[in-house]
C-alpha cells in the first residue's frame, strides 16, 4: 500500500570526510541511490535533512571575508544557502537515481521556513554544535562572543541557538506538490527559523533541529511513517558499553524509561527518539517512527530493521 513518507537523513548521507563540494555530491549520489527504491516501490517521499557540518563552514567563510563592502551574512540566511545548495545537490542525485530507474517524477526543493517561539529559552542556551571540529588551541582563537563545548572526546564545536520547532510554514504547498506527485525536498537544516508577529514574519539566528522539524512536518503532512536515518542501525540501550543491546521494536512507555536512564546523548541520539516519541504520540499511536541507517532502507518496509517506535 502507497505510503506517505517523510525520510530525515542524518549526517553521514551528506558529509562524510572531505568537506567539499564534489564530495558531498557523491555522498548524496549514493544516498539518492538508496532512497530510490521507496520511490520505485510507489511511495509518496518527502526528505529532510541536516546541515550542521555545512552551515558552520559557511560561517567561517563569512567571518574570514566579513568587509564593510562584503559584510558577513546573519545565520538564517546562512542556513538559507545551505537548504539551497544541498537541495540543489540532492534534487540532481535524485533524478539521476529515477532516471537510470526508468522513473519519470518530478524532484523539488522547497525553501522552507519554520515558525519558532522568540521566548524559546534556546536562545539564550545555545546547544546545537555546527561547523567542523576544533583543538582548544583552534577554539581558544576564535571570538570570545561565540559558545564552544567539548563534543563527546572528538574536539571543540561551536554552538548556535535551536529552538523548538512550532510550525511549518508552507506545509500546505509541500501537501500540494506531494499530491502532484512531486518528490519534496522540504525543512532541509531543520527549516528557516522565523518568527511570527501579528502575521508578519521575520528571520532569527538559530539552527533547528532536522529531527525536530521532520518530526513537525511529518505531523502537519498527515504523513504516515516517520524515517530518521542515521550512521547506525538501531537506538542501542548502553550505547558502545560492553552491555549495549539494539533497540527493536518498542513502545513510547519503553523509550521514554531509557531516556530517564540516559541512554541517549543529547544533540545526537536523544533528539532522534524525542522525534520518533512525538510522532507515535501525535498519531495517537496508530503511525510509527523507525530510526535505522541508509543501507537498511530499501527493506525498512517488508523487514524488521532498525528501532520501530509505536
Ligand atoms: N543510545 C544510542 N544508540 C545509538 N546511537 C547513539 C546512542 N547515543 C549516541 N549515539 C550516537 O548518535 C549518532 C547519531 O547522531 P548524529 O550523528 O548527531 O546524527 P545525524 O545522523 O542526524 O547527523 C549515532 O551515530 C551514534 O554514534
Ligand atoms: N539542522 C540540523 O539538525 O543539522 P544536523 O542534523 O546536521 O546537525
Amino acid at each position: 500500500m502507497r505510503k506517505r513518507i517523510v525520510v530525515a537523513l542524518g549526517g553521514n548521507a551528506i558529509l562524510t570526510k572531505d568537506p567539499s563540494a564534489e564530495s558531498q555530491q557523491l555522498a548524496l549520489k549514493q544516498t539518492a541511490e538508496k532512497l530510490a527504491p521507496l520511490v520505485e516501490q510507489g511511495h509518496e517521499l518527502i526528505i529532510s535533512h541536516g546541515n550542521g557540518p555545512q552551515v558552520g563552514n559557511l560561517l567561517l567563510q563569512q567571518s574570514a571575508a566579513d568587509s564593510p563592502e562584503n559584510p558577513a551574512l546573519p545565520l538564517d540566511t546562512c542556513v538559507a544557502m545551505t537548504q539551497g545548495s544541498i537541495g540543489y545537490w540532492l534534487q540532481q542525485a535524485l533524478r539521476d537515481a529515477l532516471e537510470k530507474r526508468g522513473i519519470e517524477k518530478d524532484v523539488m526543493t522547497l525553501l522552507t521556513q519554520v515558525v519558532v517561539s522568540k521566548d524559546d529559552p534556546a536562545f539564550d542556551h545555545p546547544t546545537k554544535p555546527v561547523g567542523p571540529f576544533l583543538t582548544e588551541d583552534e577554539k581558544n582563537q576564535r571570538s570570545e562572543q561565540e559558545t564552544y563545548v567539548e563534543d563527546s572526546g572528538r574536539g571543540w564545536r561551536k554552538v548556535v541557538p535551536s529552538p523548538k520547532p512550532i510550525r511549518v510554514t508552507e506545509a500546505h504547498l509541500i501537501e500540494k506538490l506531494v499530491d502532484l506527485g512531486v518528490i519534496t525536498i522540504a525543512t532541509g537544516g531543520g527549516g528557516l527559523p522565523v518568527i511570527e508577529d501579528h502575521g508578519v514574519v521575520t528571520g532569527v539566528e538559530a539552527v533547528i533541529d532536522k529531527d525536530f522539524a521532520s518530526e513537525k512536518l511529518a505531523e502537519q503532512i498527515n504523513a504516515d511513517l516517520l524515517i530518521i536515518l542515521t550512521a547506525v542501525d538501531h537506538a542501542f540501550t548502553n550505547f558502545n558499553q560492553p552491555n549495549q543491546e539494539k533497540i527493536n521494536k518498542v513502545s513510547v512507555e519503553e523509550l521514554k524509561q531509557y531516556i530517564k536512564e540516559n541512554h541517549f546523548s543529547p544533540g545526537s541520539m536523544l533528539p532522534k527518539v524525542e522525534a520518533a516519541i512525538k510522532f507515535a504520540e501525535h498519531s495517537n499511536r496508530t503511525k510509527k517512527a523507525i530510526i535505522t541507517s541508509l543501507d537498511n532502507i530499501e527493506e525498512i518496509l517488508t523487514k524488521q530493521v532498525g528501532t520501530h517506535v509505536y
